[in-house]
């Protein structure tokens, strides 16, 4: 049998700014030795400073995104990211159920660095129901694990509750990213199916220069599974990969510039 290069899947939002949503997840599986697909959900008109302007795609031509992808690719691992509204979020489902597209990972972006709504508020109970019980792991940041759960989270064992509360929702594996809380390090908190847990810290830079870091860390994760790695594993190597992209700055924009997805 042909022992055919690793393909992984990115189902998202694309940012024209080239830093965040699918760019980052192609530029992360680019650099993680990964070929990257694509099915674009919408169009945002993005920068480092903002979202200037976002559009859905029909429901058609993201079926028919999936069509044409499962047609020729072997996709061994797949993620979403920004996934606009209920209806484009029933639609990515329909297809994930249709075909096999190996572990999801799904990032529940609702709202970008600036402030912009990426998914409308009544998709998120569309998310919980539909979409969470297909994925392998979920990786909200603090603010969408308290829109999951109606926690607040302000210190660890907040994240450690919440975490227990997605998993009850029906998410098997779960991260629970850090960035948003006010700490000396950057510490990401994951509940395994099994019950076991693990904390990973990284060293926390003073920067402005962190948009889509989220969704890299995802896509490295991604990555990782569609080479075969285990979950703890895909998890451990993410984290050193979104690190090194931060730590290694470069001078892109005005804003929240991107990442250096250069940086090994
Ligand atoms: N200033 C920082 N220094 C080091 N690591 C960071 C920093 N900010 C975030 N991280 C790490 O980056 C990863 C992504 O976390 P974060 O909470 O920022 O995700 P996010 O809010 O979903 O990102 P985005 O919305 O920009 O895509 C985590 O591993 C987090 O610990
Ligand atoms: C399209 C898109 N997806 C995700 C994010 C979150 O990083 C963003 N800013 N833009």
């Amino acid at each position: 049998m042909i022992n055919e290069f690793p393909q992984a899947l990115t189902i998202a939002g694309s940012d024209s700014g080239g830093g965040a949503g699918m760019q980052a997840d192609i530029k992360t599986m680019q650099m993680r030795h990964v070929f990257a697909t694509n099915v674009v959900i919408a169009i945002t008109a993005q920068n480092t400073l903002g979202v200037q302007d976002a559009m859905p795609l029909p429901a058609k031509i993201i079926d028919a995104q999936f069509d044409s992808l499962a047609e020729d690719f072997k996709i061994k691992a797949c993620k979403t990211g920004m996934l606009a509204d209920s209806t484009r979020v029933e639609c990515v489902v329909k297809n994930l159920k249709k075909y096999d597209f190996g572990p999801l990972v799904v990032d529940p972006v609702m709202v970008a660095k600036g402030g912009a709504q990426l998914l409308a508020d009544e998709a998120i109970e569309t998310i919980i129901k539909d979409l969470l019980p297909l994925a392998t792991l979920i990786t909200p940041n603090i603010p969408e694990a308290e829109r999951l759960t109606g926690i607040r989270i302000q210190t660890e064992a907040d994240m450690i509750e919440a975490a227990k509360a997605i998993q009850a929702l029906g998410a098997k594996n779960v991260l629970i990213k850090g960035g948003h809380l006010e700490a000396s390090q950057a510490r990401d908190y994951t509940l395994l199916e099994d019950g076991s847990d693990f904390w990973m810290s990284g060293p926390r830079f003073e920067t402005v220069r962190t948009h889509g870091t989220g969704d890299t860390i995802s896509s490295a994760i991604v990555s990782e599974l569609a080479k075969g790695a285990n979950l703890k594993s895909a998890i451990l190597t993410g984290k050193s990969y979104v690190t090194a992209t931060i730590r290694d700055t470069i001078q892109v924009g005005h804003g929240h510039g991107p990442l250096n997805h250069w940086a090994v």
